[in-house]
């Protein structure tokens, strides 16, 4: 195994064990990926992210067949829908945190726009994130709903089920899964109020200066 790939498998490890232990995906809910030079390393199915064991992630080839490990995540057409569209994108990360989650569930929730850009952080790590429609867990007919949004939009909400983002790392993937958590937090507590959001120039500003990457 080469360098790039033990790190990968301790990064998954730790980022696994971090978000479970924060109660941001509880359960055996979730699933990780980390695109490598030779291939992917994915979180088993049914695994809790809390309990990963470095030597049983699933490993699959670059042509995605499974080579070594445990059975992966049911969700491949989700994490090969982003990959496919986003070459840049080094992880796809998956949770049910609570917050994003009941955005994804709101009949009300802009499918175009489902977190409004009311901190600049949102816009900086995040940027405009759409709803698609639900589909089953693990079902194929994801991947052309996100392959169609993918190549613009970094994070989606997964219709009654939960967000998924990519990045450039599997540190920047779970640093915009958590500020879309966040905001998401803000925005259902901040319901019902006044809430000032930023301006058209403000985002343009933000956009211009801090680009998204993967
Ligand atoms: O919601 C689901 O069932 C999946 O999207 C999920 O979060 C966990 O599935 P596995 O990764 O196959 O355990
Ligand atoms: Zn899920």
């Amino acid at each position: 195994m080469n360098d790039e790939e033990r790190r990968a498998r301790e990064g998954l490890v730790r980022w696994g064990k971090s978000l479970f232990d924060r109660g941001l995906t509880p359960g055996s809910s979730g699933n990780l990926s980390v695109r490598l030079a030779d291939g992917y390393l994915f979180t088993p199915t049914n695994s809790c992210l809390g309990f990963l064991d470095a030597d049983r992630l699933s490993k699959l080839d670059a042509a995605g067949q499974h080579v070594g490990g445990d059975p992966p995540t049911k969700e491949l057409p989700l994490h090969f829908a982003f990959y496919e569209s986003r070459p840049s994108a080094r992880a796809v990360v998956h949770l049910h945190s609570t917050h994003a989650t009941a955005l994804s569930c709101l009949a009300d929730t802009d499918p175009d726009d489902a977190i409004p850009p009311i901190t600049p952080y949102v816009v900086m790590r995040v940027g405009k994130v759409p709803v698609v429609p639900y589909t089953r867990p693990g079902s194929a007919d994801v991947a052309p709903l996100i392959r169609a949004k993918a190549p613009d939009h970094p994070a989606i909400l997964l219709g009654n089920h939960g967000p998924v983002v990519a990045g450039a790392s599997l540190e920047s993937a779970v640093f915009a899964m958590e500020e879309l958590e966040e905001t998401a937090r803000l925005v259902l507590l901040t319901r019902g109020m006044a809430v000032r959001h930023l301006a058209t120039q403000e985002i343009a500003d933000l956009e211009a200066t801090f680009k998204l990457r993967g």
